[in-house]
Formats: structure tokens, sequence, C-alpha cells
């Protein structure tokens, strides 16, 4: 492979990891993600569960962060083209919003899913549920 392509796509690569490093740093909704991350994943390591759910966990943390850094994106894109107030600049704005809620909602129908029946069969949580029904 030629070298100047091997470098092209390596200087790509930092590119990348230079705007991930900037959604990480400097967006406050990001840093919400990250602490939900930490939650869902202390949870796993705190129920041992299995290599199939953790999967499950790992693709929702990464859904709701891609679609933070898009979102991200389309803002900067948005202020860039249109700094003044245009309905169509809102729109675009509320749009990429939903759709970061919207992974946001199917992460949490996913830890749901997931931790429900670790929590239920934990003893106090087992207690409570027996003396409801
Ligand atoms: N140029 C604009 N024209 C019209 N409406 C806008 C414009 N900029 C922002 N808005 C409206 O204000 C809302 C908030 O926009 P803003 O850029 O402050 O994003 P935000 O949700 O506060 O994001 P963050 O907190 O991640 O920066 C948008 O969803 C949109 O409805």
């Amino acid at each position: 492979m030629p070298r100047k392509y091997i470098k092209k796509r390596l200087n790509s690569f930092g590119y990348a990891l230079r705007g991930m490093g900037a959604a990480f740093r400097y967006e406050p909704n990001m840093k919400l993600h990250v602490l939900a991350a930490i939650e869902a994943i202390f949870l796993g390591w705190f129920f041992h569960i299995k290599p199939s759910e953790w999967c499950w966990i790992i693709l929702a943390i990464g859904l709701v962060w891609m679609a933070e850094i898009f979102n991200t994106a389309l803002e900067k894109l948005t202020d860039l083209v249109s700094p003044d107030y245009h309905e169509l600049a809102g729109q675009a704005k509320d749009l990429a919003a939903g759709a970061v809620l919207m992974a946001a909602f199917t992460a949490l129908a996913i830890g749901i899913l997931i931790f429900w029946p670790y929590v239920a069969a934990l003893p106090v949580v087992a207690e409570w549920l027996k003396n409801l029904s």
C-alpha cells in the first residue's frame, strides 16, 4: 500500500478521534450520557450479566453517544449556516435533538429489559414484590 495513502488514513483517524474528544470534553449533554453509561456498566458488573447482555448494553451506549455526536455536529453546522433566527434552523436542531432522545429512550428500554430480572431477584425487591401481590 502506498505510504501516502496510509498517512492520509492515519490522519483521518486522528481527526475523528479529535472530534470524539471534543464532544466528550465540551458537550454538557455528553457528560450526562457518560454518567448513564458508567451506571449501566456498574450494574452489569454488579449483577454479572451474560456476554450477550453486555453486547446490548454496549450497543445502547454506542447508539446514544453516536446520536449525541451527530447532534453536536448538526448544531454547529446550523449555527454556521444560520446564526440568526430561522424557522428551518430551529426545526433542524429540534430534529437532531429528537434523534438523541429517541436513542436515549431505546437505551432505557434495553436497560430495563436486561436489568429488571436481576433487580427483581434481589431478596429485598423479591420480598417487596411478594407483598404487593
Ligand atoms: N438559529 C436558530 N433559529 C431558530 N431556532 C433556533 C436557532 N438556534 C436554536 N434554535 C432553537 O433553540 C433550541 C435550542 O438550541 P441550542 O442551539 O441552544 O441547542 P441546545 O439544545 O441548547 O443544545 P446544547 O445544550 O447541546 O448546546 C433549538 O432546538 C431550536 O428549537
